[in-house]
């Protein structure tokens, strides 16, 4: 299984409708060229995930202009898209941080709105509302499970996406430069804890005036990072082994040792 993860340099110099555009014409260059199964995009990718002040106004129903944009770029191609996130904006006016997964048919295959919201008192935290569901997708090669920047801090929404059957996280972010190093150790800890795949694509740029980390990054289900971006716009592409997920939680049992936060115990 190939994946291209497409880490996106999100500038406020840059409209959100050219972005789109532009995304749009990378998604189809980079399945042409590279030949993926599976392309991802960044979190919040048309705003920014920091340029608070525009995500009410660039909020956008589940199938807006990015939903149909990123639809015809998945049929078009022919890939499975993991198409980053939206502001989404609900029937019932609440916003939510919403990544959206579409199948080679360009139909939706999942969406999933961000359990944890960064921001603490401000930010995303207030100005968005919480999802509450774990969301895994099924593609023919893997079970992807689905996560979105700041949740991964959380190992516990992890641990219950390997319960629901994931192989490989697929985490879009925008995650700042200031804590570089929190996301790589970060993502080189669920990989390593929970014995799956990261697939984990940040921003470069600055936008809302936080410089952004780049530095989207692939980790194996052992730990090893397979590929690491620098700072500005760039394409990852990793050959992955799924069998390897299986392969590493049989060599390697610990995940059979868990004795805490199962609805049984198993020993
Ligand atoms: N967009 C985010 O969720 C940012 C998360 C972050 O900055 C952090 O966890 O640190």
């Amino acid at each position: 299984m190939r994946a291209s993860l497409i880490q996106i340099v999100v500038d406020e110099d840059e409209t959100v409708n050219s972005r789109r555009a532009r995304v749009s014409s990378l998604v189809r260059e980079v399945a042409g060229r590279e030949r993926p199964d599976l392309v991802v995009l960044p979190e919040l990718w048309t705003t920014g995930a920091f340029a608070y002040e525009s995500f009410a106004s660039e909020a956008e129903p589940l199938k807006g202009l990015t939903y149909e944009a990123m639809a015809k770029a998945a049929s078009d191609t022919g890939v499975w898209l993991h198409a980053g996130s939206v502001p989404e904006q609900a029937p019932d006016g609440a916003l939510y941080n919403t990544s959206l997964v579409f199948s080679p048919e360009g139909e939706l295959a999942a969406s999933y709105r961000k359990i944890h919201r960064f921001g603490f008192d401000k930010g995303e935290a207030v100005l968005m509302s919480a999802g509450s569901q774990l969301v895994t997708v099924r593609t023919p090669t893997a079970t992807l499970g689905l996560a979105t920047c700041y949740d991964l801090r959380f190992p516990e929404l992890f641990r219950g996406l390997v319960d629901a059957g994931a192989e490989m996280f697929v985490v879009p972010a925008g995650w700042p430069e200031r804590r570089r190093e929190h996301w790589l150790v970060l993502a080189r800890a669920r990989a390593i804890e929970d014995q799956a795949y990261v697939l984990a694509c940040g921003t470069g740029g600055t936008h809302g005036g936080v410089p952004q980390a780049g530095h989207s990054v692939v980790v194996d289900p052992w730990g090893e990072v397979l590929a690491q971006a620098g700072d500005g716009e760039e394409v990852l592409t990793v050959d992955l082994d799924p069998a390897k997920v299986a392969a590493t939680r049989e060599q390697f049992p610990a995940l059979k040792d868990r004795l805490l936060g199962l609805d049984e115990p198993r020993r």
